[in-house]
Formats: structure tokens, sequence, C-alpha cells
């Protein structure tokens, strides 16, 4: 799908810009210099369950941040918690610099407008047109019909949808209608983009052109995105930050390339083992029969890819890859290889010369006498 980089998806979020800036629609100490959300010690228990326990995190204006884990983590408290549905035991929430945790309902509304939300389930009115669908935010915000009309236009063409501006949710694909959940979303201009699982229930190659999507919303009108998956694909996809939650903590927080390429935490792991090369158990287990040492061998960096080569060159021998190789990601070469040496190499001199040019190198399965 091609989007037109028209002056209108400049305009998307300018409204929302200048309200910011002129301060007039918030009372708060925020600037805009403020995290767009910060969160400070936030707990919330349920009994002895600890849905969220002392999260405390900030997203950036402009930035995307992941927030990942397992069913039963804490996600779905952690966004009830962000747009006012649950309140903390203690801790506080900003949005726009404003703490929104002893706000009453009333007060909440107008917060709630800055965030817009994209769900697994789309959530569209099947009774409304898809134009219908993406003004309602409008109708209910009080804009005229002319100019609802007119920014429901621009939106659908942003998602490249203009075409089924007067078709109904039950014509249009998943993907399509999460294109029409966007659109809606944006039309009042938040501050913040909030995806709850909205890539969930699409096809790996739908997911793909709804990621790509929004990072085309992101880099071109600067929203903030703030996604809350269980699937570590979408958070490389898009995301630049990324931040794990296990059992209501967050337990690893950093840039995508760092995190996926050296994740600490045993649930990063986990979550990582479906996307990061592991060796597989079959070729470990026939290259301990045959009595070959493999290495794990992890580098970021330009020289993932010259490392193989002149390791070879070093020890005057073949090196073979037996699996893995070089990923892309955030403009990062993340390598990870699993190598066999040559029989009589010295696997000292390999080890000392790949972490000398900065790898982190394990024996990985059987390791063989070397010289
Ligand atoms: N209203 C509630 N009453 C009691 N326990 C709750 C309530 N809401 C959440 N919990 C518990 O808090 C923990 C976190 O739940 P939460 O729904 O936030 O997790 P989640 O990461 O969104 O899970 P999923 O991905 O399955 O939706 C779970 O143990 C859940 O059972």
């Amino acid at each position: 799908m091609t989007i037109t980089a028209s002056a209108i998806a400049r305009n998307v979020l300018a409204d929302a810009d200048r309200r910011e800036t002129s301060g007039t629609d918030r009372r708060a100490e925020g600037t805009a210099e403020a995290p767009v959300v910060r969160l400070d010690g936030v707990f919330r228990h349920f009994g002895e369950t600890a849905a969220l326990d002392g999260i405390s995190l900030s997203v950036r204006k402009g930035e995307v941040l992941g927030i990942i884990g397992r069913s039963g983590a804490g996600k779905s408290t952690l966004i009830r918690c962000l747009n006012g549905l649950e309140r903390p035991d203690r801790g506080s929430i900003k949005i726009e610099g404003r703490d929104i945790t002893g706000l009453s309902e009333a007060e909440l509304q107008p917060v709630r407008r800055r965030i817009g939300m994209i769900f697994q389930h789309f959530n569209l009115l099947s009774a409304k047109t898809v134009a219908e669908n993406v003004m309602l935010p409008l109708k209910i915000e009080g804009m005229p019909r002319a100019e609802r009309r007119k920014r429901a236009a621009d939106l659908l063409d942003l998602v490249g949808l203009s075409a089924k501006a007067d078709a109904y949710p039950s014509a249009l694909s998943g993907g399509q209608k999460q294109r029409v959940g966007i659109a809606r979303a944006l039309a009042a201009r938040p501050a913040l983009l909030l995806s709850d699982e909205a890539t969930s229930a699409l096809d790996p190659e739908t997911t793909a052109s709804i990621l790509a999507l929004l990072k085309d919303i992101n880099t071109r009108l600067g929203l903030t995105i703030l996604l809350i998956t269980h699937e570590m694909e979408v958070v490389r996809g898009v995301a630049d930050r990324v931040a794990v939650i296990d059992a209501g903590k967050i337990v690893e927080d950093g840039p995508v390339w760092s995190v996926f390429s050296d994740p600490k935490a045993a649930t990063t792991k986990s979550l990582l083992g479906a996307i990061r090369p592991s060796l597989p158990p079959a070729i470990g287990t026939a290259l301990a029969a045959s009595g070959e040492t493999v290495l794990s061998v992890d580098l970021v960096g330009p020289e993932a890819a010259t490392l193989l080569p002149a390791l070879s060159i070093e020890l005057g021998a073949p090196i073979r890859l037996v699996h893995g190789g070089i990923d892309h990601i955030q403009g990062q070469s993340v390598g990870r290889f699993f190598i066999t040496l040559a029989p009589g190499t010295s696997l000292p001199q390999a080890i000392a010369f790949l972490t000398r040019h900065g790898a982190h190198v394990e024996t990985a399965g059987h390791v063989a006498d070397h010289v």
C-alpha cells in the first residue's frame, strides 16, 4: 500500500501539538518536554495477587515503547490504569505531565481524549459505515459535520482506505478493519496511541502491514505509541524500546536491538525463544555424536558480518556455521552464530580472538578435546 505524504498527513496531529504548547487544554505542571506517560511506583493488588507490583516507566514524546508479557503478567491492568478505568493502590500516573490518579470521572474525560486506542477485535460499530466510525469521536467532541467528513477523509487517506469510506465493517478484511480502528483512534488528535494486542487476531502478513503503518505514522507524525503485546515479533517490527513485564514488575527495559541481542531476564529469554536462533536439538545431538565442539557467538555491530572469516584466518582453518546468522534490528547488525571448529584448532585461541572482538562466546552442547 502506498500512503501519500500529504500536507493533510502532517496536519493529522497538528492541533494536538498546538493545544499542548499553548497549555490551555491542561492544568498540569507538564511541559512539552515532559514524557507523554510517566508511571512512578505503581501498585495494584487484587487480594493476594499483585497485578502491578511497583511499576515505574516513562514514554518519551515520539517514542514507540513495546510492553511485553505473558498472560497474567499485568498488561491489561496497566492499560486500565493508564486510561483511568482502574485506580492504582499507590504510585503516580502522569499523562502529559498531569497526575491522573486522583481525578474524577469528569476530569478524566479530556485526559482520555488524549489517548487513542486500538484493540485486538477492532471494536467498530457494525451499523455505521467506515467513515461514520472514524467520525464518531469527533461527533462526541461536537465538531461540525462538514469538518468531521473532511477529517475522516484525510484519516482514511492516511491509512490507505479512502475507497472504503462508505463500506460497512462487515465488508472489510481484518487488516482493513484495523486500519479503520487506527484512523478512528487518531481522529481526536491524541498525544498517545495505545495499542492493546492490536495485531493478535491478524495473520503474519497483515500484522506486518499494520506494524508498517504504525511505524509510518510514528515517523511522519511523531506520534507516541505504547504497544501492549505478548508477541516479540510485534515489538521487533515497530518498537524503539521494550519493557518486559512479569508478575506485575518490569524485569527488563532497553532498546529493542539491545534486549534482543542480549536478553538478561529469564522471561525475556523465554519470550524471545521462538525468534532468537537457538541450536536445534537434533543438530546438537548429531554434533555431540561426532565429537565436535559447538560455540555460540553473539556480536552486535558491523563486525558481525566479518567476524567468522576473520576467525578462520586467525586459526588458519575453516569455520563451520551450523546455525544462526545476522539479523537487522533498528539498523543494528545482530549476529548470533553457532559454529564448530576444525579438528586440531585451538579452542582457547578461538575464544580469546572472539572475545577480543567484542563477541559473547559460550560453548553450547558438546565440548571436544581441543588443542
Ligand atoms: N478484577 C480483578 N480481580 C481479581 N484479580 C484480577 C483482576 N484483574 C486482574 N487480576 C489478576 O491480576 C493479574 C494480572 O492480570 P492482567 O489481566 O492485568 O494480565 P494480562 O497480562 O493482561 O493477561 P492477558 O494477556 O491474559 O490478558 C492476573 O493474575 C489476574 O488474574
